[in-house]
């Protein structure tokens, strides 16, 4: 026991940097970082928002379980007069899925987004004070990522100034919504506008589903829990839930009215607010995945390399540190390295963009604000493209760190297999990952024809303006150090993006019409969104490394990362980069050799990267993760909690066991 204690604090001792300056970094700010400690300490050491027991509860028990932690939630808020951002990292570190999580990210976001100022001024008082839970209630039984073909209607009557919320079929249930089976009060509902009998396409309607004095739905309104989720724990805290109108009538005032509105008279008023405002809500959302799949995939890559360094298999006898023979540690072997550490540098890259993204969101909301809408599509697009890719990306690398941990990377206290159920979904909810990259594709399609009117392409899609160049140009790298400069590596990323998006452009104009040219070539344009999406991480890493960063040896580690992310993914998708001639085979085999070198530079400072996530034991709920790297005892301890040890002969031996054995040892007398 005291042996493997001793292994981790000798990792710790092998760090070439400071990791206090790190946390710094990872956080974001001193602030952030001072902030979120503060709170992660504050959850970790009160026992009312344990979650050791997660696994082991039945639906109804994790349910209500849930509630219980979302109530004492609010009541920790306010004892403690905590502020919106304190709040947020409270919700945050008690890690529980809840009602909550839909009512404060997306109801409140789609109230503030959608909502005239009137509006706001009466729902959001309420929202605020939780006197009103919200859900978000836009997919269907039939339809989730065609948002246009949704049934549900909202149709005017001018007698009563009221709509008619209604649901003309049976897969025009609502179904999915997060808090909406048995908590949510209010939704955001989305249903066909319909006045004078014409039809509007989708708006939002703010809808009254159950009653505030006895929590039964109002009349005509059917609504319940869709059902089991993949995984124990994980999802299955949350009511997800199907919801069906009967003629429900709501006041005209409810309709959502910032982009467009109804008049008393009837009459459909648009503003001179771009109608994609009404999709505000999941743009907010998709940028702040962005930022949740760099946690989720951190979490596991603490466990995993945490684990790698403790655990032990073969190898020569080496001596440890006190002189004793022991064997290899998994961490060293290069095929462990080369599967764990490209995540490391992930983690941080995603870390990167997610914080850049959130800027650009913030910097959207401001000119919005002041009524200027050009940067909307350029949003919408980094937003849905990068959401999919680090999305993806993070659900595969946590199944990835949980092969990397072997056989006890598959039980429930290791923590990944409830991280990676609670996280897959992500690769679909608030956008499936596919249907998202068409969307960038889409733009970057558009983009490229506007080159040829002289529209100057802005933002993210700048490097488009040398597309002349970035066509005939040829990598210069020479040797392996070559792949150490960030524009060799930005150029060899650009090329190979425009070229990916100028060939599907290309043979776009070969289709009889662009919509078949778009369906027969989709699997072509999700690689070169994909491609597209690459380039940001990557242009946002080596931007980040431009800035001033402190702290001793904090930037070396940071450009260690941002390489290895970089050879890794002209490694992983070299056939793009060959196809298109934008490295040739001699660079790639020197890109891989520069790779392998990374690793061996990164290896001593990989427990302290991550411990520069900050995590508590408690946030990572996982015994192979633990800060102490003292696996084997705990995982002994947890073995003994299971309700299977409850008792030494297990309920059912005396029904279906022993008369089994009875039997056998009759037949072997006879
Ligand atoms: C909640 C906290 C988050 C933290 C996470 C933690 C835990 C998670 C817990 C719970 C889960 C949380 C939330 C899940 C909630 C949901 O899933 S809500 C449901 C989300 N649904 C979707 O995302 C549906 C996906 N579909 C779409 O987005 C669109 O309908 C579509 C694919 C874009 C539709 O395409 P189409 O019909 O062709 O286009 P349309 O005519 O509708 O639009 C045309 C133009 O509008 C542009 N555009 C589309 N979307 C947006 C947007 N969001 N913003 C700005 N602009 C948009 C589009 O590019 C077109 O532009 P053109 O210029 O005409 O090309
Ligand atoms: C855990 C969870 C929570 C959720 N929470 C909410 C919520 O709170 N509120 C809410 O309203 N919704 C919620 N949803 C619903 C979610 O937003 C939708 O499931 C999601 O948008 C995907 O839509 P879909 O289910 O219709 O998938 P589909 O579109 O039916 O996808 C099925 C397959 O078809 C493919 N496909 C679809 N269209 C195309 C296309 N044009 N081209 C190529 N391939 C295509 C997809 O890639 C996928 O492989 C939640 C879902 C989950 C899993």
């Amino acid at each position: 026991m005291e042996r493997i204690m001793d292994h981790l604090a000798h990792e710790r001792s092998k760090a070439q940097f400071s990791v206090e300056e790190m946390k710094i970094i990872w956080a974001g700010s001193l602030h952030a970082f001072q902030v979120s400690d503060r709170i992660a300490r504050l959850v970790a050491s009160d026992p009312g928002f344990r979650k050791d027991n997660r696994a082991v509860l039945s639906r109804k028990e994790l349910f209500k379980s849930a509630l219980r932690k979302a109530a004492y939630v609010w009541k920790r808020i306010n004892e403690l007069a905590l502020s919106e951002e304190e709040a947020s990292w409270l919700r945050f570190y008690v890690d529980e899925l809840a009602y909550a999580y839909i009512h404060w990210g997306m109801f409140v976001p789609a109230i503030k987004g959608s909502a005239t100022e009137e509006q706001q001024q009466k729902w959001l008082p309420l929202a605020n004070n939780m006197q009103i839970i919200g859900t978000y209630a836009q997919t269907e039984l039939g339809h989730g990522s065609n948002v246009r073909g949704l049934e549900t209607t909202a149709t005017f009557d001018q007698e009563t100034d009221e709509f008619i919320i209604h649901s003309p079929t049976l897969t025009s249930s609502k179904w999915w919504p997060g808090g909406l089976g048995k908590v949510a009060t209010h939704a955001v509902v989305y249903a066909r506008l319909i006045t004078d009998g014409q039809d509007y396409g989708v708006h939002g309607f703010l809808v009254q589903i159950r009653s505030l004095d006895d929590h039964f739905p109002l009349p005509g309104v059917t609504v319940g829990d869709i059902g089991m989720k993949f995984g124990s724990g994980a999802f299955n805290s949350i009511d997800n839930g199907f919801l069906r109108f009967n003629h429900v009538r709501i006041p005209r005032n409810q309709m959502l009215m910032k982009v467009s509105r109804v008049t008393r008279q009837g009459k459909y008023v648009e503003s001179n607010v771009p109608k994609q405002l009404l999709y505000g809500a999941m743009v907010y959302v998709r940028q702040i995945i962005v930022a949740d799949a760099s946690i989720a995939l951190s979490r596991a890559v603490c466990i995993a390399t945490r684990y790698s360094a403790v655990r032990r298999q073969f190898g020569p006898p080496h001596e440890d540190e006190n002189g004793k023979g022991v064997e290899t540690q998994v961490i060293d072997y290069k095929t462990q390295q080369s599967r764990l550490f490209p995540l490391l540098a992930s983690a941080y890259a995603f870390r990167f963009v997610g914080e850049w993204l959130k800027w650009l969101y913030t910097d959207l909301i401001q000119k919005l604000e002041a009524n200027d809408f050009s940067t909307l599509p350029e949003a919408h697009a980094c937003t849905a493209g990068l959401k999919s890719l680090t999305t993806s990306a993070a659900a595969d690398g946590i199944k990835e760190c949980w092969k990397l941990c072997g056989g006890h990377g598959y039980l429930s206290s290791s923590g990944l297999p409830e991280l990676y159920a609670a996280f897959v979904p992500a690769c679909t909810y608030e956008g499936d990952n596919i249907v998202l990259l068409l969307q960038v594709s889409r733009f970057l399609m558009k983009t490229i024809s506007q080159l040829q009117t002289g529209k100057k392409p802005i933002g993210t899609t700048a490097y488009m303006a040398h597309v002349e160049h970035l066509i005939q140009c040829r990598c210069t790298v020479q040797k392996a150090e070559d792949w150490l400069n960030p524009s060799v590596i930005l150029e060899a990323f650009e090329a190979r993006a425009i070229r990916l998006s100028v060939a599907c452009a290309e043979n776009l104009t070969k289709f009889a019409t662009p919509l078949q040219g778009f369906s027969e070539l989709s699997p072509d344009l999700v690689e070169a969104a994909v491609a597209h999406c690459q380039l940001i991480v990557v242009s946002k890493f080596i931007e980040k490394l431009q800035q001033n960063i402190e702290g001793n040896g904090v930037k070396q580690q940071l450009e260690t990362l941002c390489n290895i992310y970089c050879l890794n993914l002209i490694h992983k998708h070299l056939g793009d980069f060959l196809s298109t001639g934008s490295i040739s085979p001699k660079q790639a085999s020197l890109a891989s050799d520069q790779l392998r070198s990374r690793y061996s530079k990164l290896r001593s400072n990989v427990i302290a990267l991550v411990d520069a996530f900050n995590y508590t034991d408690h946030f990572l709920g996982s015994v192979l993760g633990r800060y102490d790297g003292n696996v084997y005892p705990k995982l002994y301890e947890e073995a003994w909690k299971d309700p299977l040890n409850d008792s030494i002969v297990p309920d059912g031996y005396h029904e279906y066991i022993q008369p089994l054995l009875k039997q056998q040892l009759q037949n072997a007398r006879l």
